[in-house]
């Protein structure tokens, strides 16, 4: 997949503009947020340019963030979006939520991997530590993550069984995320430190949402939102008493994952922890709390037999598997596997990637090249760039078997989420997501247990909520 090329086609200007200084940042701040939406403000401007490659501001700006540059060049195609997986012509540094970064106490004034560029040497140490976490957590995850899945579902059953209409899904989610993650990432259990045990995942939720309000649509009632999320950043002393509160759990209880840290990969121990938090809450916590809903929905709203088809797979392959439901069980189910994909592409977790012209180059969008200066700032919209209509037939529709069969598996070469290829693999020398793999085996085997357990369960079509969980008959 080539995104890069220095001969033909000829190129042309990048169209679009930023407008004038501090007025074409503020409108396109408020067409983001509030007048359009991140969907449509990306839409508009790809059919006003008639091009999948444009110049526009993102947020956040004016009037209390000072020093961010706005100006970004726009990426909605599969071809110029994989521009950004290059490290010989992207350098990601402080990039991972745009030109604003928050600030370093969020962190415990620790540069942690996910804002280096690998062109850093430390990013290579720590992103090998990372790989190695979840290579060595492989042998506790599964079990974990069915325990917590259970608590999870039976309280579920409990709301629906005492009579009540609706089960909000979200706390039991997050509880059993936060507490899978925990033991099987840094060996600690929540369920052993007064501090942590009921409100560790809600912690962490008050942590990522002080970094990432700024720049975040949240559909609140404008223009409240404007005034008071998007304005100005938010200081981290507001959130320092959970964050000491996490940090001394995974010091007292991640002894053996900070030891191999320190001794196999030169970190201090206070850059240990800061990272591990990060990875742990920012990316693990963070990702799957974004993910799990969408996946949960999508099925649970379905009228198409879709459910049946699943909990007939998984029911297959678990009788050949005597009952054994794991890792290698789920690479077996391939509707659940596409299921899982066609979900990850219609709604990408991480909906934004960001990455800085190394030198001049010439980008190749889908059917036209441009000329990019050094430093200029790359900015992918996901959840477009996966609905590109030369890659995807029938693009903005869910399509549970996409991914089937040969022609399917080919289309995973254009499954971006993880910040590279579904196909790709994450390594020391690149940024794709080191739970790459992971993410899509947890899903399926969350998908696997369900149907497993329950013959049937439905959504509500506008809440994070199961309206209907039956228990399994045979
Ligand atoms: C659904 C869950 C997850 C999603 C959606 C997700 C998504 C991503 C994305 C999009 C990136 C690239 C960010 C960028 O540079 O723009 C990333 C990086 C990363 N993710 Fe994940 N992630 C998830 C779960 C996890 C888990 C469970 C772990 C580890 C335990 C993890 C570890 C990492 C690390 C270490 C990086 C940084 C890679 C680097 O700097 O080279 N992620 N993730």
């Amino acid at each position: 997949m080539p995104a890069v090329t220095t001969s033909v086609p000829p190129t042309r200007p990048i169209p679009g503009s930023y407008g004038f200084p501090v007025l074409g940042p503020l409108k396109d701040r408020l067409d983001y947020f509030w007048f359009q939406g991140p969907e449509k403000f990306f839409r508009n401007r790809m059919s006003t340019y008639k091009s999948t490659v444009f110049r526009v501001n993102m947020p956040p700006t004016f009037p209390f963030f000072t020093g961010v540059d706005p100006h970004v060049v726009a990426v909605l195609d599969c071809t110029s979006f994989a521009t950004l997986f290059d490290s010989a012509i992207v350098d990601k540094r402080d990039v991972l939520v745009g030109d604003y970064m928050p600030s370093l106490s969020f962190t415990g004034g620790t540069r942690v991997v996910v804002y280096q560029d690998t062109s850093e040497e430390a990013h290579g140490r720590i992103k090998s530590f990372c790989l190695d976490l979840l290579r060595r957590s492989a042998r506790v995850w599964v079990d974990e993550f069915l325990g917590s899945l259970g608590i999870m579902l039976s309280t579920i059953e409990g709301d629906l069984s005492k009579g009540a209409t609706s089960s909000n899904f979200l706390v039991p989610l997050q509880k059993c995320v936060f507490t899978f993650l925990t033991k099987s990432i840094v060996g600690a259990d929540p369920s052993t430190d007064e501090a942590i045990k009921e409100t560790g995942f809600a912690l962490l939720d008050s942590w990522l949402a002080l970094q990432l309000l700024p720049v975040t649509n949240i559909g609140f009632l404008q223009p409240l939102e404007e005034i008071f999320l998007h304005s100005f950043p938010y200081p981290f002393l507001l959130v320092s008493g959970p964050y000491k509160k996490l940090y001394n759990f995974v010091e007292k209880q991640g002894k053996e994952v900070l030891e191999r840290a320190t001794s196999e990969y030169g970190m201090t121990k206070d850059e240990a922890i800061n990272n591990i938090l990060f990875v742990l809450g920012f990316n693990a916590f963070g990702g799957f709390s974004l993910f799990f809903p969408s996946l949960i929905t999508t099925i649970g709203r379905e009228n198409n037999g879709l459910r049946e088809n699943i909990r007939d797979e998984v029911r297959r392959v678990l009788k050949g598997t005597n009952g054994e439901l794991g890792f290698e069980a789920v690479k077996q189910m391939e509707l659940v596997k596409s299921t899982v994909y066609e979900i990850l592409r219609l709604h990408p977790p991480v909906p934004l990637q960001y990455g800085r012209a190394r030198n001049d180059f010439v980008l190749t969008s889908h059917d036209a090249t441009f000329q990019v200066s050094k430093g200029e700032l790359l900015c992918g919209y996901q959840p477009l760039a996966m609905r590109d209509p030369t890659v995807f037939k029938d693009p903005e529709s869910f399509v549970p078997t996409r991914f089937m069969g040969d022609q399917g598996r080919e289309q995973l070469n254009y499954v971006y989420w993880s910040n590279g290829p579904q196909t790709s693999s994450p390594s020391p020398e690149n940024k794709q997501c080191a739970a790459k793999d992971y993410v899509v085996w947890t899903a399926c085997l969350f998908l696997a247990e369900l149907f497993r357990k329950y013959d049937d369960f439905e959504c509500d079509e506008s809440s994070t909520a199961i309206t209907k969980l039956e228990k399994a008959t045979s």
